[in-house]
């Protein structure tokens, strides 16, 4: 016989147990951390397909949390999902303590339970598990599984019965977006008296209760002190205020959306735990939680003299939880609402004739022809708050609003371009055409961010030209391709007259003086005050060039943009890293879609208000502005999507500016001209006159040929070659590299044979930017580079067979895309001689079918060359030169021991032209000083 407990005895029992208590609720969390991938085994995939024909309650319950999910997809995650971690951590707990029946101290099983005003708080569960068994202390209401595990817990069946009983759970039960939906049938039953031994009032029958006892295995036991304490609403969240309690801190501590206020001294949550804490806190010995205002009910346990009493009435936190959320496009056709679950809304949901629940994302998504009528259900919700698509959008699709037209892509119809020169439209590749026709379907108005190098000037000019009416066309470039597109405009548009082209060189020229008028973003910004009357036509290159507002360029082109009737914008690298990069485009196409950055930002850039401001640096409903841009702004081809229309080479002559030329690298280029025509020369004087203009020409070229380099890396072109000839070219080109921070290799005539390999396979297997420097003469056989897929000549050399050996580093075996090969040719130096010339020995080679081509059919116009008499006399003496035996030799020596800073005549380098900018520790950081590089000329 034992005896009786001295009170002090109990008291110390029951600290004991607290602290027990505590330290396995800790452990728990603990092992949880180690195991968090437990419950991946992946609820979602029992989920059955239909909502209303939910199969098993076991697997149902343990996936009803919508904000649980979180998917590879990069769907849009429901805002007020767990974090990923969190929640698989959350939901590995809840199993963890599923799987402990006695996790709830069996000394004070609820035995006598409340009934009335029970109302499950379901959809606050955490993810994934029924809220109904947390802690082990689950009331097990519409749970028939519950009757399962819990049969080892003395408490269990309290509720159980009555809701086995509920047989039509099953059939009732339905899904919210990945919620179980709460039965009001059920709960209405589980409100009016039971027969099977529950009362109104809740009390267990004593039948029940004698079974629970007889489980328990022990006395209920009183409870020595008792803490109340209550919730209290804080906007969408709410806070506990109550003394002290171990065990309770530990269940704080386990709820994933916690969070402690220091100053207050109080713990907070979002409402998706006020469920789950209200279970657990209802197991804790002592602990009367006052629910949150308006809630029906409360728990509380006291004792009394037969044991534990405990009088539940679980607030109905489902429906007094405030559920918000949003619509966002997941398709042409379809919208998808993200939102927690609610009761309502999921019946709402119900009478929408397209509805679909996607089990993977646990959403539910509707036609947009039910768009408005969902809308306008929802917002006699009062507890729900379903925000819009953006008005944006409902423009956009404004016509699937009306009636959903189901194709995958916009139809879109083929334009008459019987106004456009057939010249330039019988050349258009069938992609190319289709980019005709979605400009003029979109007005004029378009972002065409078609992969590099598949041919965005030639749609840009059509496209131009549809609207020929409104000219004069204004076309803003990259100042080094200026006169590029000139050759452009020459090359496709013959009715166009040459000289209606006016290229803007300095500060000085008129932006309006043609009737296509090319200028780069840096003079535009000079010459603003000359937009006004404003072009009807722009054409704008690089469009990326505008991604940041702050900028002149930006400033300058903006404004012009929203007023111009047609806005064409190029880019093959529209946003290199974040969408708030692509707003001033979108803005510039449709000024009307977001006028204000902070809706877009907010929308798409994950905007987070930050204690600086905020930040926009991230992203969000990527899904859908791909489909925004799509429908109304963008049209963007990969080259794989249209690598069977294209060529295996792409060759482009790109004419590089001459304003680039210092005055001194002028005057000693035009002496050695001078010196070739000059009468009496020997002809070992006139050679070496030929060498020195060579030699100038290199020299000339390199700023220009840096310019370029730079505008490939910041146009986002990763991989490339550049060969050149000169030992100071190379040399130039690589100490530019070096001082941005680019990666690179070099190859020239210095280089081993075992360093050349060794280099070349550092290039091929480098993941990110890299620039292979190689020279003409060293580099041209034997390696492959078919990581790369263009090659840029940044000189001409007068052997075509050399030229396209070293082309063909890139296009061969391994080179899965089609190659772009450009070659930089600048007026006014030896190019104007060497570039005739070798098409015309390629055009002698294609003749005599040792060339696949000609080089005059795959390049721009090459009429440019006016030759005068002494001009013909000196492209005659290159001619004669090159071809002479032993020639080459010479030239070649001429090339690698030429420095220009030993000449008399000549200038030295201007460092300033190269480096405008100072020098930047990261390798992207150039781009941000672009304006003060590219400066005027
Ligand atoms: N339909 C065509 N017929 C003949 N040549 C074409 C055609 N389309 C494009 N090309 C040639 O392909 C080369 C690449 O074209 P273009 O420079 O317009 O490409 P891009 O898309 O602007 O590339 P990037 O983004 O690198 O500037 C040019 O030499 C161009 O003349």
């Amino acid at each position: 016989m034992s005896l009786p407990l001295t009170e002090e005895q109990r008291k110390k029992i029951e600290a004991n147990r607290q602290k027990a208590l505590a330290r396995r609720a800790e452990k728990l969390l603990a092992e949880q951390h180690q195991k968090p991938a437990q419950s991946k085994q992946g609820p979602s995939q029992n989920l059955p397909r239909d909502p209303s024909k939910s199969g098993s309650h076991g697997i149902f319950f343990k996936q009803q949390n919508p904000s649980s999910s979180f998917h590879g997809d990069q769907r849009p995650q429901n805002p007020h999902s767990f974090p990923p971690n969190t929640s698989e951590q959350a939901k590995g707990m809840w199993q963890r303590l599923e799987e402990m029946p006695t996790a709830c101290p069996s000394h004070h099983p609820p035995n006598q339970v409340t009934v009335a005003g029970i109302s499950p708080p379901l959809a606050n569960s955490p993810p994934g598990v029924p809220s109904q068994q947390l802690w082990g202390c689950e009331l097990g209401q519409g749970h028939p599984q519950a009757s399962h595990e819990t049969q080892s817990t003395p408490f269990a069946n309290t509720t159980h019965e009555p809701l086995a009983k509920a047989k039509n759970f099953q059939e009732t039960a339905a899904f919210s977006s990945g919620q179980p939906t709460r039965d009001p049938e059920l709960e209405t039953r589980m409100a009016r008296p039971s027969t099977s031994g529950q009362n109104v009032s809740g009390s267990v029958t004593p039948r029940t209760e004698g079974r629970l006892q007889q489980k328990a295995g022990t006395p209920p036991h009183r409870v020595a002190g008792s803490q109340q304490g209550r919730c209290i609403r804080n906007g969408e969240r709410f806070q506990v205020k109550i003394g002290y309690n171990e065990a309770l801190i530990a269940v704080f501590k386990s709820l994933p959306s916690r969070s402690y206020d220091p100053a207050t001294k109080t713990w907070n949550f979002s409402m998706t735990d006020y469920g789950p804490l209200m279970k657990a806190a209802q197991c804790l010995p002592g602990i009367t939680l006052q629910p949150l205002e308006g809630a029906q009910g409360h728990v509380e346990l006291a004792s009394t003299s037969s044991g534990i009493t405990a009088k539940t009435g679980l607030p109905a936190a489902p429906s007094l939880a405030f559920v918000k959320g949003q619509c966002v496009l997941i398709s042409r056709a379809r919208f998808e609402a993200d939102i927690g679950y609610s009761e309502d809304l999921i019946a709402l949901f119900k009478q929408m004739d397209s509805r679909k629940y996607d089990v993977k994302t646990r959403k539910w998504s509707f036609l947009l022809e039910e768009y408005n009528k969902l809308m306008e259900r929802v917002r006699s919700l009062p507890q729900v708050q379903l925000d819009p698509l953006p008005k944006t959008l409902t423009l956009a699709f404004a016509a699937q609003l009306q009636k959903t037209s189901l194709s995958p892509v916009a139809d879109v119809p083929e334009a008459d371009l019987s106004r456009v020169d057939s010249k330039l439209v019988s050349s258009l590749l069938p992609f190319q055409r289709a980019g005709v026709n979605f400009a003029i379907a979109q007005r004029g108005r378009l972002l065409l961010a078609d992969d590099m190098g598949l041919g965005k000037t030639i749609q840009a000019i059509c496209i131009a030209t549809y609207y020929r009416k409104e000219w004069p066309l204004l076309v803003v470039v990259p100042s080094s391709v200026r006169f590029t597109w000139e050759q452009a405009f020459r090359r496709w548009l013959p009715s166009l007259n040459p000289v209606d082209i006016n290229v803007v060189v300095t500060g000085k020229d008129r932006l309006t003086d043609g009737l296509v008028n090319i200028v780069s973003f840096d003079l535009l910004s000079k010459l603003e005050k000359q937009l006004k009357p404003p072009f009807k036509v722009v054409i704008i290159d690089e469009s990326h060039f505008l991604k940041n507002i702050k900028t002149a360029r930006c400033r300058a082109a903006v404004p012009l943009l929203k007023v111009a009737k047609r806005v064409i914008l190029l880019s093959g690298t529209p946003a290199m890293s974040r969408p708030a990069e692509l707003y001033t485009q979108i803005l510039a196409v449709k000024p009307t879609f977001f006028p204000q950055f902070h809706a877009f930002g907010l929308r798409y850039c994950g905007a987070k208000r930050q204690p600086w401001g905020w930040d926009y640096s991230g992203s969000s409903n990527l899904g859908e502005l791909k489909l925004l841009l799509e429908e109304a702004v963008m049209l963007r081809r990969l080259k794989g999507d249209v690598l069977s229309q294209l060529p295996a080479k792409q060759r482009k002559m790109v004419v590089v500016a001459p304003g680039q030329i210092s005055a001194r690298t002028r005057a000693a280029l035009d002496a050695a001209a001078k010196e070739m025509t000059t009468k009496d020369k020997t002809k070992q004087q006139q050679k070496e006159a030929l060498i020195l203009f060579f030699n100038r020409t290199a020299e000339a070229k390199i700023p220009s040929v840096i310019e370029y380099i730079l505008d490939l890396l910041e146009s986002g072109r990763e991989k490339f070659l550049v060969f050149a000839h000169h030992k100071v070219v190379l040399d130039a080109i690589t100490k530019e590299l070096e001082r941005k921070r680019v990666q690179h290799i070099r190859i020239d005539g210095s280089t081993s044979s075992a360093d050349r390999e060794d280099l070349c396979q550092q290039f091929q297997l480098s993941p990110g930017p890299a620039v292979a420097v190689l020279s003409i003469t060293a580099a041209n056989m034997g390696l492959t580079f078919s990581s790369a897929d263009l090659v840029v000549f940044g000189e001409l050399f007068w052997n075509p067979g050399v030229l396209m050996q070293a082309e063909d580093r890139v296009h061969r075996i391994g080179q899965l895309s089609s190659v772009s090969i450009h070659y930089l040719v600048a007026r006014g130096t030896a190019d104007d001689y060497l570039w005739p010339l070798i098409q015309e020995k390629i055009k002698v080679l294609g003749e005599a079918g040792l060339s696949e081509t000609n080089f005059s059919e795959m390049t721009e116009a090459t009429d440019y060359f006016y030759k005068d008499s002494k001009q013909q006399q000196i492209y005659d003496l290159f001619q004669k030169s090159f071809e002479e035996d032993g020639s080459d030799m010479e030239l070649l020596e001429a090339a690698e021991s030429f420095d220009p800073g030993s000449q008399d005549t000549g200038d030295t380098l201007d460092e300033s032209t190269l480096t405008g900018s100072p020098v930047k520790k990261k390798r992207f950081e150039f781009f941000d000083n672009w304006d003060s590089f590219t400066s005027p000329l």
